[in-house]
């Protein structure tokens, strides 16, 4: 089995991308590198942020390193935050600063302009410097109030008509069967499969 070094800080991801990976490759993370450096996010876009953070990685750790760069994508807000979903709300990276600060630009936006997506990039790179890049999405709407309490970031407000919930009143098997991070995951893994890696 594979090794692989997840290059992220967040543990929500680090959680989902664990479970999602189970059987398929034996994972580490940036806890098992804490003198790691802070990796700058300069990109402009999701697959240019991991491409980075995996790079660093690699490089850092001589292991395959695996990115994930990702965030809330609403159309009533032309795209915001985007890339900046995680320092929405000021650099500390608040989840319900965010959530807050979400909901208020949202105020006075009907129900149904309220569309949104979360978009996961995934960049796979080996120290040899091959690399595999795929993304995913997960459609919903901004709900008008937070519910549940299960995943992390803007899984709250993340609404999915279809369910009649929020993402973080899923299950995290529920949420892990229509996520945007394990559909991105899901490609990855078919790329391995074709690569015999
Ligand atoms: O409700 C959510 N459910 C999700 O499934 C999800 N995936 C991403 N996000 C948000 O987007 C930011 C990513 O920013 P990001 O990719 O730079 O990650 P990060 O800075 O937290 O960690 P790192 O991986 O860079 O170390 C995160 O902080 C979250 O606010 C999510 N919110
Ligand atoms: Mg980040």
């Amino acid at each position: 089995m594979k090794s692989i070094v997840l290059a992220t800080t967040n543990e929500g991801k680090r959680k989902e991308l664990e479970t999602l990976l189970a059987g398929a490759a034996t994972v580490y993370s940036l806890r098992d590198y804490p003198d790691c450096p802070e990796i700058e996010e300069t990109g402009e876009t999701f697959v240019a942020n991991a491409r980075i953070k995996a790079e660093y990685v690699a490089e850092y750790t001589g292991l395959p390193a695996l990115a994930d760069d990702s965030g809330l994508a609403v159309d009533a807000l032309e795209g915001a935050p985007g890339v900046y979903s995680a320092r929405f709300a000021g650099e500390n990276k608040d989840d319900e600063k965010n959530n807050e600060k979400l909901l208020r630009s949202l105020a006075e936006v009907p129900r149904e302009e309220r569309t949104a997506r979360f978009i996961c990039a995934l960049v796979y790179k080996d120290p040899n410097g091959d690399s595999i890049e795929v993304e995913g999405t997960c459609e919903g709407e901004i709900a008008s109030e937070p519910k549940g309490t299960n995943g992390f970031g803007y899984d709250p407000l993340m609404y999915i008509p279809e369910l009649q919930k929020t993402l973080a009143e899923l299950s995290s098997e529920e949420k892990n069967h229509i996520s945007h991070r394990s559909k991105a995951l899901q490609k990855l893994k078919e790329a391995w499969g074709r690569s015999g890696s």
